[in-house]
């Protein structure tokens, strides 16, 4: 049996993947190790309703090198310190990471294999050993509308992109949280008094976002708004998070030639789920059947929407996709700027596809098992 390394496994990514792992067996299928950065020689987690070894050192390269895989959530200043060290010790095992630090590498493909299977089974041929989570907003994308980029229709795709707090880690969901009950309080009273006047509590609600509302590790109030920005500054007026659309994709995809993709991120107070408002620029003037067969037959996670105002607020919404492994697709309708211009809205969970569910499924890849 392959030795498998688990490390940042209680994170909140990481927690999501063990919970999935645990669904779905994968644990029997190797003989699993799990690290931690802060308590090595504590007890480790019980997985299959046995307990585990207890906790080895995450920093130790000795203790890493006896493993033929390391998955690791841990983050990507643990890959930049770890992992050229353990390369550099001569170990030649896989390694698949949920961080960012080694995505662009030569030697990384980033790992989606629903839409680019093909792009990782070449690499493993090749001997590539290193495998990266795509960013989570990019892989949404390709899951929702990757059938319409198999097909070689795009010619280019703008992406204006609504993201959950989750995306900043479990300390911004909780401020989410928080500022939420702040501004509930300020206005409880009034809004327990049907009589009392609208924009008396508006008022106050705008008073308590600006000063009560915490701010710690979003920077800017998330409660009651959005931040029209996400990740560091660019040189060219990108932030990296709208940077990563183009890059990353094209990477995902294999291309040769890049596919332009680009759009505003911007941050939003749902929890876990991130959307997408496309703009797409199809080489063709398709009909919509052809257009909607072809998003349907992108993979087996997609979750049409057909384009009627019921459906949609029922099921292209947070509160119907959260916690599922199901994309959402829909509000699929040609636009007035021509018959190629196509819009979509897509939708899922980004810890899930987003993040977690690419890495089990890799280490399944890796064992021959899917
Ligand atoms: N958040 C996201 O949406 C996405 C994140 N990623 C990547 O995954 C990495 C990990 O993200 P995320 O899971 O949000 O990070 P977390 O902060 O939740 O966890 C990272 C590590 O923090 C340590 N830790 C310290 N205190 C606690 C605690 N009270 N509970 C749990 N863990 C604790 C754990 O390490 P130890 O056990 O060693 O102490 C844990 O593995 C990111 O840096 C990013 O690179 C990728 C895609 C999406
Ligand atoms: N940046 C994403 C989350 C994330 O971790 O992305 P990446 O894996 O590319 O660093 C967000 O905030 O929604």
């Amino acid at each position: 049996m392959k030795k498998l390394g688990m490390v940042g496994w209680r994170g909140m990514v990481g927690s999501v993947l063990m919970q999935r792992m645990q669904e779905e067996n994968d644990f029997a299928l190797v003989e699993s190790h799990f690290f931690s950065t802060s308590s090595a020689g504590g007890p480790g987690p019980k997985v299959g309703g046995k307990d585990t070894p207890p906790l080895k050192d995450a920093n130790s390269i000795e203790a890493l090198k006896a493993m033929d895989v390391i998955i690791t959530c841990q983050g990507g200043d643990y890959t930049n310190e770890i992992y050229p060290k353990l390369r550099a010790s001569g170990w030649d095992g896989y390694w698949i990471d949920a961080a960012s630090a080694l995505r662009m590498k030569d030697d990384a493909v980033i790992i989606l294999d629903p839409v680019n299977r093909g792009v990782i089974d070449a690499a493993l041929a090749q001997g590539v050993k290193n495998y990266i989570g795509g960013n989570c907003t990019n892989s949404i994308l390709l899951m929702g509308v990757g059938g319409l980029f198999r097909e070689g229709l795009v010619e280019w795709v703008s992406s204006m992109t609504y993201q959950a707090a989750s995306g900043g880690g479990a300390n911004h969901m909780r401020e989410l949280l928080k500022g939420m009950g702040v501004i509930n309080a300020a206005v409880a009273e009034e809004l327990a008094t049907p009589a009392s006047a609208i924009l008396d509590i508006d008022r106050k609600v705008a008073q308590s976002i600006r000063s009560d509302v915490p701010t710690e590790f979003f920077g800017a109030p998330l409660a009651g708004g959005l931040i029209p920005w996400i990740d560091s500054q660019l040189d060219n007026g990108q932030s990296k998070e709208e940077w990563k659309g183009q890059a990353e994709v094209n990477k995902i995809l294999g291309n040769d030639k890049p596919i332009p993709v680009d759009g505003l991120c911007v941050r939003i107070g749902a929890m876990r789920c991130h959307s997408l408002a496309l703009t797409l620029k199809l080489k063709r003037d398709l009909p919509l059947a052809e257009i909607e067969s072809i998003i349907k037959s992108g993979n087996d996670w997609v979750k049409w929407v057909p384009n009627d105002k019921p459906v949609t607020v029922k099921e292209l919404t947070p509160a119907s996709i959260t916690g599922g492994l199901k994309v959402g697709v829909g509000r699929v309708r040609k636009l007035n700027l021509g018959p190629e211009y196509v819009s979509a809205f897509v939708i899922g969970d980004q810890l899930l596809w987003g993040a977690a569910e690419p890495l089990r499924r890799m280490l399944r890849i890796v064992l021959g098992k899917l």
